[in-house]
């Protein structure tokens, strides 16, 4: 019997408030991780002429999405949020689907991206300023925030929902229109989000969308002279290129880059605790996350047991297609992504440390046409090894041994990054020394180094972030301008 041809459907970009075919022409397919012959949607190969009408029609329209007020703009969140939720399978299907994390995570993340919406619609019922007492009695001063005006938006593949919401809802309800570009590798499913912003009734012109090759489309959008901010987070690597556009046109811009996060184990922490926030921390969503562990830094005295309890831990670890519900480790986001791990895996060997568990790609049966590598744990590890320098953004781990607290800790601070590191102990006065000596963002004590909350500053320090933080009220920083005001009656 002829199988009958799936339909893939084919998403288009969203400018002025209408979905349009790009001019070029070109569509780019969106594939499955899980399985390479699967296409889950096309996006628009688009040019940097329709990057120019996106930026043209959010500039059209910030006058009046300004003045429609904070709290107006705060209610249109709600709608999207309530869009959201109406459509959270079907996206949380599609993200499991594009870019390869499990079913459950991926409905986590959409109920977060609803939950970021929600609070910062409330955003639109806060203050904006205070009142200041001036010197002058016939004076009233007070400050009020203002718009930065058009904001840039680029996001990565890792978090195709929770990374758009949570810099798209606060750039709209402080008052500035949007253009959206999010990664080739998970277009479809920002798509989805966009939509929703639409069903909610957004005006035109307010949040524009657009698809394309970073190379093409990115890079037109950073080195626009017409933006008033940009917001990014990727690569180190294209981080840096927006730093230097952004600054050489006078344009705001935020980074949000990348991470190797230390967990320390100490003599006196919990042992099934410590191993529960590794194992989490270094293996959800296929090691993925900027702020995902990839340094295990353990103490002497406890270091075999921690060592004997992973094994014991990460044997249990079935991975597989994120869709199927038995399933707790899908797979790499693109083959990019794969042949990254397993090239670190090899540097790994080659520079000396001992491959203890996995690391090898995965490709019987139902695995031949998908990105499947096993987890992986290395020992022997010294500081100065590449593996423990540099981002892998997989799911491999490396061992440290050291004697005591304090060197735990300057081992933990030896890396370009800093964006979130975690302690287990049982000790006070260890928590409180790593609090106050850890050179990161995100500071966590007998919890592991992912899963930051969305009403709290997230951020960090050294080449992870560019100080400003997101989330949160800490958002308003970036996405608006203080006006100091000074009013007198004669
Ligand atoms: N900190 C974090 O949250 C993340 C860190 N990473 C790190 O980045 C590495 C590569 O992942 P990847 O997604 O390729 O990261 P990139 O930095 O290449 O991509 C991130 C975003 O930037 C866009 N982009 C790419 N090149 C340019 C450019 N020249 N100008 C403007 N925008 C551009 C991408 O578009 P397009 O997709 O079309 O290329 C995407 O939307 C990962 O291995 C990991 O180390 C990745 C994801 C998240
Ligand atoms: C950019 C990465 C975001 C990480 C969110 C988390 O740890 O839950």
């Amino acid at each position: 019997m002829v199988e009958a041809i799936k339909t893939v459907e084919v998403f288009k970009n969203y400018i002025n408030g209408e979905w349009k075919d790009s001019i070029s022409g070109q569509i780019t397919n969106s594939i499955n991780p899980a399985n390479k012959n699967e296409i889950v949607g096309q996006v628009q190969s688009s040019t940097i002429e329709e990057v120019d009408d996106a930026i043209q029609a959010a500039t059209e329209a910030k006058v009046n999405w300004r003045k429609l007020g904070q709290y107006n703009r705060g209610q249109l969140l709600y709608k999207v949020a309530n869009e959201l939720e109406k459509n959270l399978n079907d996206i949380a299907e599609t993200l499991t689907k594009e870019m390869g994390k499990t079913l459950p995570e991926a409905i986590g993340e959409t109920q977060r991206g609803i939950a970021i919406l929600r609070y910062y619609a409330a955003e639109g019922m806060r203050k904006d300023g205070d009142v200041i007492p001036s010197s002058d009695q016939d004076a009233l001063m007070f400050t009020k925030r203002t718009p930065l005006g058009v904001v840039g938006i680029i996001t990565p593949w890792n978090f195709p929902v929770a990374i758009p919401i949570w810099k798209i809802a606060p750039a709209l309800v402080y008052g500035n229109t949007v253009v959206f570009k999010p990664a080739t590798e998970s277009a479809v499913t920002a798509a989805k989000v966009v939509q929703c912003f639409e069903q909610a009734g957004l005006p035109k012109g307010v949040l524009n969308f657009i698809t394309g090759k970073g190379s093409v489309v990115g890079d037109a959008l950073i080195n626009s002279t017409k933006l008033n901010g940009i917001t990014f987070t990727g690569s180190e690597y294209t981080g840096k290129l927006v730093a230097k556009a952004a600054s050489a046109n006078g344009v705001k811009y935020q980074l949000e880059m990348g991470g190797k996060n230390p967990v320390i184990v100490l003599n006196d922490a919990d042992p099934k605790s410590a191993v529960d926030g590794i194992l989490s921390g270094a293996f959800k969503s296929t090691g993925q996350k900027c702020t995902a562990t990839s340094r295990v830094i353990v103490q002497e005295g406890i270091y075999e047991e921690i060592k004997n309890l992973l094994l014991k831990e990460v044997g249990k670890i079935t991975v597989g297609n994120g869709i199927d519900t038995e399933i707790w480790m899908g797979p790499c986001a693109s083959e990019n992504q794969l042949n990254t791990v397993l090239e670190y895996i090899k540097i790994g060997q080659e520079e000396g440390a001992n491959l203890i568990f996995g690391g090898k790609r995965i490709t019987d049966n139902e695995y031949a046409n998908g990105f499947y590598v096993e987890p992986a744990i290395f020992e022997d590890v010294t500081s100065s090894m590449r593996i423990a320098q540099e981002e892998i953004f997989g799911p491999v781990i490396a061992l440290i041994k050291v004697s005591s607290v304090e060197e735990a800790i300057d081992v933990a601070n030896d890396t370009d990054f800093g964006l979130s590191a975690s302690l287990y102990t049982s000790n006070i006065s260890s928590a409180l020394a790593f609090i106050d000596d850890i050179e990161a963002g995100l500071v966590r004590v007998n919890a592991e180094s992912a899963g930051v909350e969305l009403q709290a500053p997230f951020g960090g320090m050294k080449s992870s972030s560019t100080g400003t933080r997101e989330q949160g009220e800490a958002a308003k920083e970036f996405y608006t301008q203080t006006k100091t005001v000074l009013i007198k009656n004669k």
